[in-house]
């Protein structure tokens, strides 16, 4: 398991939003997190993206507790997450985006940035040819001169997966990443997904609304219900689960 999700509770005063929450993520797979609304999947999210410190229990990545952890330390573990919002420079071009959210392989100097020197000439096409490369695989090659402020609203939640994915993490975790997509994009995330696990090697945890993209997309998956796992197997196991059922019918 890449990821261990160990005995979590997370409290808001006296109200437990999560109770005792544990199941593991493989690597290399796709694993979903489901809910109703208001079953705690953004609170679990924000727990393992260090955003919150939960009430009890250990989160490990690869081994090691990431409790201890700040959100910002994550990066440089090798998991990368989604933000709701896509958090970018507007003026600036795609492709721009994209070289920012890179990390230099080499150090530069200001000295080096001022006098344009070979050393930095070289890490830039390096870079931009990387960038030109997550540009294809999200499908925005054409796009990568525009001005990132002009893009459509599933042109901008690709770029979020390529800005994600950029710095090569191990671990990626989405957060809603399919609300308000139209259905040709809902297939093109979809098949990004499946080339990030079985080409990259990217394990992803997936905390979704939306059952049928989760069910199609994911190896295994977790069903929450009022802050309590109630069902935990593969797609199959869970549509058929009849906890499941009574969570999203209960509250249909
Ligand atoms: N900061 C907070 N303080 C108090 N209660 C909170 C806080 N954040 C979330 N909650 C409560 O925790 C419960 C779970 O919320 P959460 O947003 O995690 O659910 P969710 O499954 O992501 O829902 P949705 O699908 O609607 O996004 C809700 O009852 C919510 O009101």
């Amino acid at each position: 398991m890449i990821l261990e999700i160990d005995r979590i509770t997370m409290k808001f005063g006296t109200l437990a939003v999560l109770d005792d929450i544990s199941f593991g993520v493989k690597e290399h797979s796709i694993h979903g997190v489901i809910g109703p609304n208001g079953s705690g999947k953004t609170t679990l999210f924000n727990v393992i993206s260090r955003i919150y410190t939960p009430s009890a229990g250990e989160i490990r990545f690869a081994g090691n507790n990431i409790i201890p952890l700040r959100s910002h330390q994550l990066a440089k573990l090798g998991i990368a997450r989604t933000f709701q919002l896509l958090r970018v420079f507007p003026s600036l071009t795609v492709l721009e985006n994209l070289m920012l959210a890179m990390t230099p392989r080499e150090k530069t100097t200001i000295i080096d940035d001022f006098l344009s020197t070979p050393r930095m000439n070289k890490q830039e096409a390096e870079m931009r040819e990387q960038a030109y490369e997550v540009l294809k695989m999200i499908g925005l090659e054409r796009k990568a001169n525009n001005p990132t402020d002009g893009i459509s609203v599933g042109q901008r939640r690709m770029l979020q997966l390529g800005l994600a994915i950029i710095s090569k993490p191990r671990l990626l975790l989405l957060d809603e990443c399919v609300a308000g997509l139209d259905p040709e994009n809902v297939e093109k995330l979809v098949r990004l997904l499946q080339y990030f696990r079985n080409d990259l090697n990217i394990t992803v945890l997936m905390v979704e609304h939306i059952m049928d993209v989760v069910l199609r997309v994911c190896d295994r998956i977790t069903a929450l219900d009022y802050g309590r796992l109630i069902c935990e197997g593969t797609p199959g196991e869970v549509v058929e689960n009849p906890d499941v059922i009574e969570a999203y019918l209960g509250k249909a």
